[in-house]
Parts: structure tokens; sequence; C-alpha cells
């Protein structure tokens, strides 16, 4: 459940004072927020996943008034509750698949489950590159393990910057089909910003900025 009312924000050195709309989702509504480039898209995604903090205005993730929060404990929420899909991918190149998603698992404080890493990893379709380094898996595998890294601790709330704009059809259709289905394996809520109209159709909330 999201909630956020009358939300501001304004970056230190511009002008620009960037007001979004209301969200309201229950439990594991998903959502679209489009907008044209410049518009304010990855700000408002930035203020959900709590790396911003707005001028003013309220978002509640699940009950937890993030306002509320400090620094450090809005740090801990958001390795335990949200799960991110970056732009711009963001596995570690020394690493291999496997260690990636024990490293992420750390950061949310849960314990390593062996079956669950190996469950995610079938489900997106990289065991066979499980022991692999990022730097010998290809940039199909390099998504769907972004997409694995967002939901490996089961969070409350995926958000997912731009995950299809640099994709042709049929992996935009993949990439999307798989962050619903993890949200809806997850009970999560799933957020999804772009200026892809490609993938209107497939959420039942948009909201354009
Ligand atoms: N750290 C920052 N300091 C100052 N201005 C910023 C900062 N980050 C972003 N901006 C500006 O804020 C505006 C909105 O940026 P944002 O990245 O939220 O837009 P967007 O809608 O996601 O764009 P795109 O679709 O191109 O990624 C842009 O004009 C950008 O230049």
């Amino acid at each position: 459940m999201i909630h956020t009312s009358e939300l501001s924000f304004k970056y230190k050195n511009s002008d620009t004072l960037f007001r979004f709309p209301e969200i309201d989702l229950d439990a594991q509504d998903s959502l679209l927020i489009l907008g044209e480039s410049g518009i304010g898209k990855t700000t408002l995604l930035h203020l959900l996943a709590g790396i911003l903090k707005p001028d003013s205005g309220k978002i509640t993730i699940h009950d937890t008034d993030l306002n509320s929060l400090t620094r450090s404990q809005m740090d801990k929420f958001r390795g335990e509750h949200i799960g991110l899909v970056f732009q711009k991918k963001h596995a570690i190149p020394s690493l291999s698949v496997y260690e990636n998603l024990k490293t992420r698992l750390f950061f949310s404080d849960k314990h390593i489950d062996e079956l669950a890493v190996d469950t995610v990893l079938e489900q997106l379709n990289l065991k066979a590159c499980k022991h692999k380094n990022i730097n010998e898996i290809s940039e199909g595998q390099l998504q769907r393990l972004g997409i694995a890294m967002a939901v490996i601790h089961q969070p409350k709330v995926i958000l997912a910057d731009e995950p299809t704009s640099s994709l042709d059809d049929k992996n935009c259709n993949m990439v999307i089909n798989l962050l619903k289905e993890q949200a809806e394996k997850n009970n999560a809520n799933l957020i999804v910003i772009t200026h892809d109209h490609r993938i209107k159709h497939v959420f039942q909330n948009t909201i354009t900025l």
C-alpha cells in the first residue's frame, strides 16, 4: 500500500519546483507513471524510494510515514522493503551472478536462503549463468539480473526506472511480464516510470506527469 499527498521537491541548485499528483495504491496494485524527458519521473521515483526527501508532502508505504524515518532508518527500510530496478544496471562487475544476489540479500539483512536464490534464478532464466562473472553474461541476462536483484529480498514495493526504453518489442514485453510476475508472486506494489508508451496497455493505473 502506497499513498502520497501534496508532494513537492526542488533541487538545491535549481529554481524548478516539482509538484507531483497524488498516488493511492492498495496492496498489489501496479502503476505506470508516464511523462516526457526531464519532467521529473526519476525525481519522483527517488522520493518514493526515500533517496530524496520531499520539501513538502507525505509518502506512506505500508503504514510507514517516510518523513518519520531518520536517514539510517530510511536506508534500512529501503534495504528491506523496496526493490529498485535502475536505468543503468547496478551489478558489481567483479562478482558472479550468485555473489551479486548474495550481496543484495546482505544489505536487506535477510539470511541467505539458497532455495530462494535458486528459485529466482530459475524464474528469470538465469540458472545457467549462476556462477558466471558479470562480464561473461549477455545484455539480456544482465537486464534480468537487475530484476532478480530487485526482488530477491521479497520487497513490498518494486520501483522500476525506464526498464524498457532501450529494448526492442520482444524484450520490452518480456521485461514487463517478468516485473509483473515477480510483483504478483511477492504480493508487492509495482511502480514503473517511463516515456515508453508501448507498455501503457499492461497497466490498469497510469499517471501522466
Ligand atoms: N541532482 C540534480 N540537481 C539539479 N537538477 C537535477 C538533478 N537531477 C535531475 N535534475 C533536473 O531535474 C529535471 C528532472 O529530472 P528527472 O531525471 O527527474 O527527469 P525524468 O523525467 O526522469 O527524465 P528522463 O526521462 O530524461 O530520464 C531535469 O531537468 C534534470 O536536469
